[in-house]
């Protein structure tokens, strides 16, 4: 644990069949943001994706995260960059009641086909802090400088 990182327990049980030799994600750092996850495919063995096409890649994991905090699924960015291998559901929402496998939504944006291999890392795990909104009806809402400008209505520059 690194100093003035706070930490929270979240409990997790292994997926039926899942090669529990991959290990738990992993922080890379002391002060890394995210655990990288890995594709856990005892069966498969790997996933070939082509250019444009997606996939459900099973992590062999559940959690059961604390009430008042979410995780975030994100891509990796040496992935994205080299291969254009992304979420296109970033950041997936991982809901603290759910109990079920933690899967990633991988997609290859990029022009060749690229192969996801058993224990490959392929996206990253981010906790956060949860705020849920108490949403109130009114018949006006408060002036401000902005008004009702939005979708570049500020310029370019
Ligand atoms: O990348 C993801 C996104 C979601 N989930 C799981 C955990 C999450 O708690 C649940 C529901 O996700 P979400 O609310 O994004 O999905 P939905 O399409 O709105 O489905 P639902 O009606 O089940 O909420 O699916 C994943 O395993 N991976």
């Amino acid at each position: 644990m690194t100093e003035g990182t706070d930490m929270v327990t979240i409990k997790v049980m292994w997926d039926e069949g899942a090669d529990r030799a991959l290990g738990l994600p992993g922080y890379a750092t002391g002060g890394a943001a995210g655990a990288d996850l890995r594709a856990n495919l005892p069966d498969r063995g790997e996933i070939t994706l082509q250019p444009g096409a997606r996939a459900l890649v099973p992590t062999g994991l559940r959690l059961a995260i604390p009430a008042g905090y979410e995780v975030q699924l994100r891509p990796r960015s040496g992935l994205a960059l080299k291969h254009g291998i992304t979420l296109p559901n970033t950041p997936g929402t991982i809901d603290s009641d759910y109990r079920g496998p933690l899967g990633v939504i991988v997609m290859n944006a990029g022009s060749e086909p690229f192969t996801i291999a058993h224990g490959d890392r392929i996206a990253q795990m981010v906790v956060a802090p949860v705020v849920q909104a108490a949403l109130q009806v009114v018949e006006d809402l408060d002036e401000t400088l902005r008004g009702v400008g939005g979708f570049g209505s500020t310029g370019r520059r």
